[in-house]
């Protein structure tokens, strides 16, 4: 993708007194892209966004954001929406009221009525923040963000707690942002949905930016697994490995093995139970990464 980067992180070092939570990250997003920085809990993460965002300080390293300093509030934060984790809405004000509100602090245009709409929020636009559910709120959370469509949009687990329609909801909105070429950088736990939908990857564990690629590039360096069980007094099949009385295969010719052993449990007259083959998922990744 072309264009200089949207966020530029070089050697970013965050700490907390004496405990250095993030060392030596450098990662950059490029225009358009949805980048999902992913990990495990406690990684860093959050506090590495939080620097991008402008809400921290990075005890050292360069952040850049449209190649600006985020503290530099007047220029970025207006090309930038941010749902937090956690944001302070006054619990008295109607839902209608903070998305203005905010959505005035942010200090872009936009119709309230319509982002309340792509937030699945009109039904409950005069309901005060304090009557609103967990999930709610953070159709809320979102609301602001893209309010005025952003050109960056920071999203810090966005689908915590939301029910499997709302979650739709906000990944279609997700998806109009970027028709209209916004970038999106989010973290989340469900990495499946980072699967499906991120165009790189970034995997951090403590502290420490260990992986990044597409999910091909981070997929491909781990083996495929082949498992199934055979029934007694079959004979012994064409494969290595085999895990609490079940086989277990790695692979990295999944076709070709399974293939190989389809074809001779049908000449050996053997039926396989409990057959499962895929390819290595995002999952399998990340498990190595803690492992390691
Ligand atoms: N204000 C703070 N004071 C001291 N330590 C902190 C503070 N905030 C975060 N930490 C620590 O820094 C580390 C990184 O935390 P961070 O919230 O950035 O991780 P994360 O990757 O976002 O985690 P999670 O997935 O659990 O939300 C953790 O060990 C956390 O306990």
């Amino acid at each position: 993708m072309p264009g200089s980067p949207v966020i530029d992180v070089e050697r970013l070092h965050v700490t907390y007194g004496d405990f250095e939570a993030v060392r030596d990250l450098s990662l950059q997003v490029r225009p358009g892209e949805l980048y999902a920085l992913l990990g495990t809990n406690g990684a860093g993460k959050t506090s590495t966004l939080e620097v991008v965002e402008g809400h921290r300080r990075a005890a050292s390293g360069a952040v850049r954001i449209f190649g600006r300093s985020p503290q530099d509030r007047r220029a970025v934060r207006p090309r930038m929406g941010i749902m937090l984790q956690e944001s302070g809405f006054s619990p008295d004000l109607t839902v209608e009221e903070s998305v203005g509100l905010f959505g005035a602090l942010s200090g872009r245009d936009d119709d309230v009525g319509r982002v309340l709409g792509v937030s699945g929020l009109t039904r409950k636009k005069d309901a005060s923040v304090s009557q609103l559910s967990g999930g709610e709120k953070r159709r809320l959370d979102f609301a602001t963000a893209v309010f005025g469509g952003p050109e960056l949009v920071i999203l810090d687990e966005p689908t915590t707690g939301l029910d499997i329609q709302s979650r739709d909801a906000l990944w279609a909105a997700v998806d109009r942002l970027r028709e209209d070429g916004s970038t999106v950088v989010l973290t989340t736990h469900y990495l499946e949905e980072a699967q499906q939908r991120a165009d790189r990857i970034g995997l951090m564990h403590d502290g420490t930016l260990r992986r990044e690629g597409t999910v091909v590039e981070l997929t491909q360096t781990l083996p495929s697994v082949i498992t199934f069980a055979l029934p007694p007094g079959a004979p012994e099949p064409p494969t290595v490995g085999a895990r609490n009385g079940a086989f277990h295969v790695e692979t990295f010719d999944l076709q070709g093995d399974l293939y190989r052993l389809l074809d001779w449990a049908h000449g050996a007259g053997v039926e396989l139970e409990e057959l499962e083959a895929g390819p290595t998922r995002l999952d399998d990744v990340f498990r190595a990464l803690e492992a390691a």
